[in-house]
């Protein structure tokens, strides 16, 4: 029998909010119910501070959606993200009360969404992103890049925005966050919206709702691409985010080392897992230059992203050396893509292979 959504919505309504007694649909938490091919997502959105107890709602949830007629796989996210409030009193029409509008934010026209992840830490992952993501900027493309990272915000020291803070405004009768302009690209990141400077300790639940809310709320306006620097590991976080934003494709960055290779292996199963396309890899820190002597040293080991990506049945985008000049730019907040160094040169030829 084909999917219905009454049937999925009677099989939800079995069950109860741990707080109120009520059946979840009554009790308002049901914030997304969508299927497609076979699969079900829901997003049950809670209050952060009983995240604990939902734990085992989430478990019966996916285990009532998996027993409906059509569903093959069952997906639920809790998020701890509410919509944005209403300003002005002015009512827009919704077309589902219990569904997300299709996209990264009603109001906003953002043709894709790609990911760039790392099953590894450390591994450049950060400084990719921000450098692809300004090499296309400079290109001429509307480019916003959204730091996923919520434990280790690196975007806004990359881009010379570190200790900003994002304000709101108003867009079309709703609130929104204004992202930070810089290099050309519009960027968020949680370092824009938390005061300490201190690490973000936060639960899987909470830092999906703390996504969803930079991805939805924030005014990205037009885009022609929006970047997710992905918080590197390949665990349920990974996973129910890649899930939660839904991105047309993935690229994976990861050095020539085994380790970072075969972690990268895992990466690109997370992603087959959920459906998404891995485009490709990109090797970083494949070859150091010394620059007295013009010698090259192949610092983690040489050949081996090639031959796994081709093992992987993925393209092998291209690579980016080590280099003094990449590192110094990071850490001083002028990522070296905007000029025209041989490493800019290097981002360029990347980020047209990647997105084009
Ligand atoms: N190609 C490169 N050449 C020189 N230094 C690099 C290169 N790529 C990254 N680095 C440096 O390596 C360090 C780690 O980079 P980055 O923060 O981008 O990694 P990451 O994978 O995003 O880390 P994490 O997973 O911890 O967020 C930074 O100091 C950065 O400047």
């Amino acid at each position: 029998m084909a999917y219905s959504e009454s049937e999925a919505l009677r099989a939800l309504k079995g069950l109860s909010d741990p707080l109120t007694g009520k059946d979840l649909v009554t009790a308002g938490l049901l914030n997304a119910l969508q299927f497609e091919n076979g699969v079900v997502r829901a997003v049950l959105q809670i209050d952060p501070s009983h995240a604990d107890k939902y734990e085992a709602l989430q478990r019966a949830t996916q285990k009532a959606l998996a027993s409906v007629n059509g569903v093959e796989t069952a997906s639920v996210i809790l998020s701890a993200h509410k919509s944005a409030p209403k300003v002005g009193g002015r009512k827009r029409p919704q077309p589902h009360a219990a569904r997300r509008p299709e996209g990264y934010q009603g109001d906003s026209k953002v043709a894709r969404v790609i990911a760039v992840s790392s099953a590894k830490g450390g591994v450049g992952k950060s400084t990719m992103a921000v450098n692809l993501a300004v090499a296309l900027a400079k290109s001429g493309q509307k480019i916003g890049l959204l730091d996923a990272d919520i434990h280790g915000p690196s975007v806004p020291m990359l881009l010379g925005l570190a200790g900003e803070r994002a304000k709101t405004e108003e867009v079309e009768g709703r609130r929104l966050i204004s992202p930070k302009i810089a290099f050309g690209l519009k960027a968020m990141s949680i370092g824009f919206l938390t005061d300490d400077d201190g690490p973000v300790v936060w639960r899987g639940p909470m830092v999906q709702g703390a996504i969803s809310r930079m991805i939805w709320d924030v005014n990205w306006g037009t885009l022609d691409t929006l970047i997710i620097d992905m918080p590197p590991g390949t665990g349920d976080a990974q996973l129910g985010l890649a899930q939660d934003i839904k991105p047309a494709g993935a690229i994976i960055v990861s050095t020539p080392q085994d380790l970072a290779l075969l972690d990268a292996r895992k990466g690109v199963r997370m992603f087959e897992k959920v459906g998404i396309p891995v485009l490709g890899l990109i090797e970083n820190m494949a070859v150091f230059t010394c620059p007295d002597c013009g010698s090259q040293h192949h610092i983690f080991g040489t050949g081996g992203a090639k031959r796994d990506a081709e093992k992987l049945g993925i393209s092998y985008i291209g690579a980016a050396p080590l280099t003094l000049p990449i590192r110094e730019s990071g850490d001083a907040g002028k990522p070296i893509a905007q000029g025209n160094s041989e490493e800019a040169k290097i981002f360029d030829a990347l980020a047209k292979a990647a997105f084009n």
